[in-house]
């Protein structure tokens, strides 16, 4: 599903309106219904429509006329709709024009009464503050809200006064509980503040012919595109099937982020997962990684290259190979990993396992001047905010604004890398510049160790021959949907990166259910 800024979505309408005779007129009808739908859809089983009392707050411009036309089928549904036009401050009644004398205490009489309140006063158009009557009539609506929890406030294309392009909020911007965005997601929807405005959000097809969004790079991951990109489980296949992963990862201090990273790797499906170890540390992973198997790796006073030989002896069979998390970042473990990548480098690209780079793997390469001409090409590299300020000579990177777009963007060309950029909303973006962005945020993920859970799953699809793009995409997709799984037994408080791990099947059964 693609993410469109303003002037993409106008063009995608113009163009609608160009060569398939798609008006504004037509568009905003189909925009009107779909969001009836979507809204009955929603409501259903919970409450009927009959009698269901629904106050609309109607715009000067387009996102208002959406709301007329939606309003005209709730009413043919069996709703009691009220319609405030904010303009002309006019208010309906079930049909029944109000007095301008008597609309003040009207308004509020039906504030006080109504289910749902539909924000159709302002969309994409939205070009200036929010005037002080509208962030008033706003604001009532909020203390509304808040004083009967059953209050439900819809957004028609955007929350009103929410920047579509940047996710930047008025201060009369208020939280809805569902948007309903028409046609196509709005770039602002990724980024914060705006992210935390928009509820539950749904999609409504507006009839816009799909191929006028073949020129679009930017979207936003679904269960659908995940599940077409899930690695196929033919009956008749082995653990050679499903590859396999080497992974350099784990120290004394952080003995627990190879478990996680190669845990994770064998439940997204990879046939087999090898962790290379010096003989000090096995017993750690013996007794608690059954199905591992390990290359044992000499301790580090034997010298960087007969270190890296060893692990490069093993490297020929492995589909990926995972560096980085809870590594340390001594002179020792910085020679091994360059002379790992330079090993690749000299490898024809069929030959050599697929690379993910993430945690002190990141760390121990950003202290080198030009680092990103050491890595071979397909290259995925995971950090987060701070390592990605590492990576770019000690610039402080935003964990949610969008700022971070276009640097990751930028960054992943310069660098020709596949880069996730992690956060609540983390960015995959491709040198080509596609770009894959994540939805679902989920607190219940900020904890010690789901970062090493995310770069073994996505080692464990590369290992299943998905492309660094739809690995890391697919991985981090499956990494939330895992998380809001944990999250639907416990909250968004107190997941431990290991409880991911047994619901990562599950949340690809999910996917292919969906
Ligand atoms: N076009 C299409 O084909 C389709 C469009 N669609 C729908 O249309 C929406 C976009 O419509 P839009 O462009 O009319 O913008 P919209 O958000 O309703 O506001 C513009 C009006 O508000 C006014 N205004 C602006 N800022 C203001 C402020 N701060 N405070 C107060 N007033 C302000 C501005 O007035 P002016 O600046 O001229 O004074 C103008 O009158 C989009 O979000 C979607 O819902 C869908 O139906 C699909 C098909
Ligand atoms: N609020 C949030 N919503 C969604 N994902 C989050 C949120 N906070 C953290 N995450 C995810 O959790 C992971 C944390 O990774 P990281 O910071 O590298 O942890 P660690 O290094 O401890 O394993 C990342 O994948 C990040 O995107
Ligand atoms: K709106």
């Amino acid at each position: 599903m693609h993410i469109v800024t303003v002037a993409e979505m106008r063009a995608l309408e113009e163009q609608a309106d160009r060569q398939y005779d798609l008006s504004s007129h037509i568009l905003m009808q189909n925009a009107g219904k779909s969001a009836a739908d979507i809204f009955e859809a929603h409501l259903l089983p919970h409450h009927s429509m009959n009698g269901l009392e629904v106050l609309f707050l109607i715009g000067p411009g387009n996102n208002g006329g959406d709301g007329l036309v939606m309003a005209d089928h709730l009413v043919e549904a069996g709703a009691f709709v009220s319609l405030y036009r904010w303009k002309e401050r006019k208010l309906t009644v079930r049909e029944q024009d109000i007095s301008e004398a008597e609309t003040v205490s009207e308004l509020e009489s039906v504030l006080q009464s109504t289910d749902y309140i539909i924000d159709a006063l302002l969309g994409t158009g939205h070009s200036r503050p929010l005037p002080d009557d509208m962030r008033a009539l706003l604001r009532r609506v909020e203390q509304e809200r808040e004083r009967r929890a059953s209050l439900r406030i819809v957004a028609i294309d955007l929350p009103t006064g929410l920047n579509p392009d940047t996710g930047g909020v008025d201060p009369g911007t208020i939280h809805a509980d569902i948007t309903i965005t028409l046609a196509c997601p709005k770039l602002g929807f990724f980024f914060f503040p705006g992210r935390e405005y928009l509820g539950e959000l749904y999609v409504g097809d507006i009839g816009l012919p799909p191929e006028l969004e073949n020129h679009l790079t930017t979207e936003m991951l679904t269960d659908k595109q995940v599940e077409d990109l899930l690695p196929g489980r033919s009956l008749n296949s082995n653990k050679g099937t499903f590859g396999k992963v080497m992974l350099f990862c784990g120290s004394p201090p952080y003995p627990g982020s190879a478990y996680l990273a190669g845990t994770a790797a064998g439940r997204v499906g990879a046939g087999l997962v090898t962790l290379a170890v010096t003989e000090q540390m096995l017993p750690v992973y013996a007794g608690s990684f059954h199905e591992a198997t390990f290359v044992l790796f000499p301790p580090e006073d034997s010298g960087s290259f007969q270190r890296s030989q060893e692990l490069i002896t093993h490297l020929p069979g492995y589909r990926s190979l995972l560096i980085g998390p809870g590594l340390g970042q001594s002179p020792n473990t910085r020679e091994v990993i360059l002379q790992i990548l330079e090993h690749l480098r000299n490898q024809p690209e069929e030959k050599r396992p697929r690379l993910v780079i993430d945690a002190d793997g990141l760390n121990n390469l950003s202290a080198l001047e030009h680092w990103w001409t050491l890595l071979p090409s397909g290259t995925v590299i995971t950090p987060h905010p701070g390592e990605m300020g590492r990576l770019c000579n000690g610039l402080k990177v935003s964990g949610g604004n969008i700022d971070r777009l276009e640097l990751a963007r930028g960054k992943a060309k310069e660098w020709n890398v596949t880069l996730v950029l992690k956060g609540a909303c983390t960015i995959i973006t491709d040198p080509a510049g596609n770009t894959r962005i994540n939805w679902q945020a989920n607190p219940a993920l900020a904890t010690a160790g789901t970062g090493d859970v995310l770069a073994g799953m996505i080692g464990g699809f590369l290992a299943q021959g998905l492309s660094p793009f739809d690995a890391a995409g697919t991985g981090v997709y499956l990494h939330t949907a895992a998380s809001e799984l944990v999250s639907a037994n416990i909250g968004d408080a107190g997941l431990l990166a290991s409880d991911l791990l047994p619901q990562i099947p599950r949340a690809m059964v999910r996917c292919r259910q969906s």
